[in-house]
């Protein structure tokens, strides 16, 4: 592997750019990364634990110079980011992002950026329930993919340049267009936490009906929906609030199945479960026959 930029800068220091920091680090992908977090004690924790070669107290030092600038902060903060550093953006740097949603990320981040700077919109599928600068870890991209969502016109070398440094990074890439990513990752991402949020949530309403037997004897099922659910407030309020209409949409599908489903419970449809679960199974088999199974160990681990 070979660098790729001489200057990278990180803006939010979180688990998604203390993974990419330590996993340019390991690959050599990157002369010099600078960091900026808002609050200053992620800076002093980012300092303590050599998160970043120089870690900054402004974001405007942190970009000026750098060749490829990367938004690591919640979906919601994206454009008064872009607002705050497009002054001292340099002429023909690339800016990125790691937002969970495109669409919304593109018109809040656009209209900021001058136009002698590329802007390339990216998602590394892979994260934990982890959250703050001492969460991330280099193999947290291994194997996953990251989807660039360019738009037209945006100069090939650029896209190349930050294909080959996610590569480096570890993850697989490919591209997409932004409505079709928030759809997506609306079925198999957003949904699913918003289901995992609502089981756990009906789970501690019952609590003192079960008398937290919930928590004591909780099966794999119940427990992987609590590893989900611990995931970042903050985070999974600005991905629903920027990808309305995808997981509206799903969630009204996934509301007539439950219904559908609550009725053959309801009126002894054996039948219809049975067939229903044998489609499910067929999807899991196809995932894992596809090498795309997920479970990687140790997603979990918190560095330090
Ligand atoms: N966690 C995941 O599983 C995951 C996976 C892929 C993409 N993402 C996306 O990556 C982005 C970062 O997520 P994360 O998991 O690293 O979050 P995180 O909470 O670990 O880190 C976010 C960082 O941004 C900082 N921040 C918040 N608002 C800011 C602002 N206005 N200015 C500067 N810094 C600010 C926070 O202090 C924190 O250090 C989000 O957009 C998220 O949607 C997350
Ligand atoms: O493994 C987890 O903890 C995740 O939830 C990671 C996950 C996902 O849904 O797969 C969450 C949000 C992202 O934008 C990308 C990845």
């Amino acid at each position: 592997m070979s660098q790729t930029y001489e200057k990278v800068a990180l803006i939010g220091l979180g688990l998604i750019a203390s993974s990419m920091f330590w996993a340019m680090k390991r690959g050599g992908l990157a002369g010099e990364v600078r960091g900026y977090a808002r609050s200053g004690e992620t800076r002093d924790i980012a300092r303590e634990i050599g998160l970043c070669d120089v870690v900054c107290d402004s974001a405007a030092e942190a970009v000026k110079d750098a060749d490829l600038v990367v938004l690591c902060v919640p979906v919601g903060a994206m454009g008064a980011v872009a607002q705050e550093i497009a002054p001292h953006l340099k002429a023909g740097a690339t800016v990125s992002d790691v937002g969970s949603v495109k669409k919304a990320v593109i018109d809040a981040v656009g209209p900021h950026l001058p136009e002698n700077v590329h802007f390339i919109p990216a998602h590394p599928l892979a994260g934990t329930e982890h959250s703050g600068p001492r969460a991330g870890f280099a193999e947290l991209f291994d194997n996953r993919y990251t989807l660039l969502v360019p738009a037209d016109g945006t100069p090939l070398d650029a896209v190349r340049t930050l294909r080959d440094l996610w590569e480096g990074i570890g993850a697989k890439v490919e591209e997409m267009d932004a409505e079709h990513h928030d759809l997506v990752l609306g079925v198999t991402s957003h949904a699913p936490h918003l289901i995992a949020y609502t089981m756990v949530g009906v789970a501690d309403d019952l609590r003192r009906v079960t008398d937290s037997e919930v928590i004591k004897y909780s099966a794999a099922g119940f427990r992987d929906f609590t590893r989900i659910a611990a995931s970042d407030p903050t985070m999974w309020r600005d991905v629903f609030l920027n990808n309305k209409d995808a997981t509206l949409e799903i969630l009204g599908r996934f509301t007539e199945e439950l219904f559908a489903l609550q009725r053959a419970i309801r009126t002894g449809d054996g039948d219809m479960l049975h067939a229903y679960f044998t489609r499910t199974r067929a999807i899991r088999r196809g995932i894992i026959e596809a090498g795309q199974d997920t479970d990687a160990p140790d997603f979990g681990r918190v560095k330090k």
